[in-house]
């Protein structure tokens, strides 16, 4: 089974905003990237700003691609799109009633992310 995801790594003024999955969720206990599964057909991009409307209550104004990660979990194989969100309009929230955090980007290694966000977050601090 292969899911193709596209999820936001929105920042403002050197923070970012993450949101922890519900246990009840795969890879369920670990801080995210908000953003979820592109729909039959959807491109991306367009998943993206339908998700952090879904999850976050946000408006994406401005998105820039920043890379695929593709991983294999065992139980499910994932692609996924990350992007730089970096305008939006409103103010994010647990829209799902997840824990949701704004940090520095220099803290993230201190949160447990999902095993296929491992380069990105190591991207992001190589590029402070
Ligand atoms: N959103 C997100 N998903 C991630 C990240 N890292 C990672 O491995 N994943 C995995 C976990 C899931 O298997 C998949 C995303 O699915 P999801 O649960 O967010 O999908 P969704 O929002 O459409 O949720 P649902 O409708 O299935 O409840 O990608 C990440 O940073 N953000
Ligand atoms: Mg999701």
């Amino acid at each position: 089974m292969l899911v193709r995801v596209a999820a936001g790594i929105i920042l403002r003024d050197g923070a970012v905003f993450i949101a922890l999955r519900k246990s009840s969720q795969h890879q369920g206990g670990l801080w995210e990237f908000p953003g979820g599964k592109c729909e039959l057909s959807e491109e991306p991009e367009v998943a993206l700003l339908r998700e952090l409307e879904e999850e976050c209550a946000i408006q994406v104004t401005e998105n820039h691609y920043f890379k695929t990660v593709s991983h294999d979990y065992g139980d499910k194989v994932v692609e996924l799109l990350f992007y730089k969100v970096t305008g939006f309009t409103g103010e994010p929230i647990g829209k799902e009633g997840q824990e949701v955090r704004w940090v520095s980007v220099v803290d993230l290694p201190d949160y447990a992310f999902p095993e296929a966000n491992v380069p990105i977050v190591d991207a992001l601090i190589s590029a402070l």
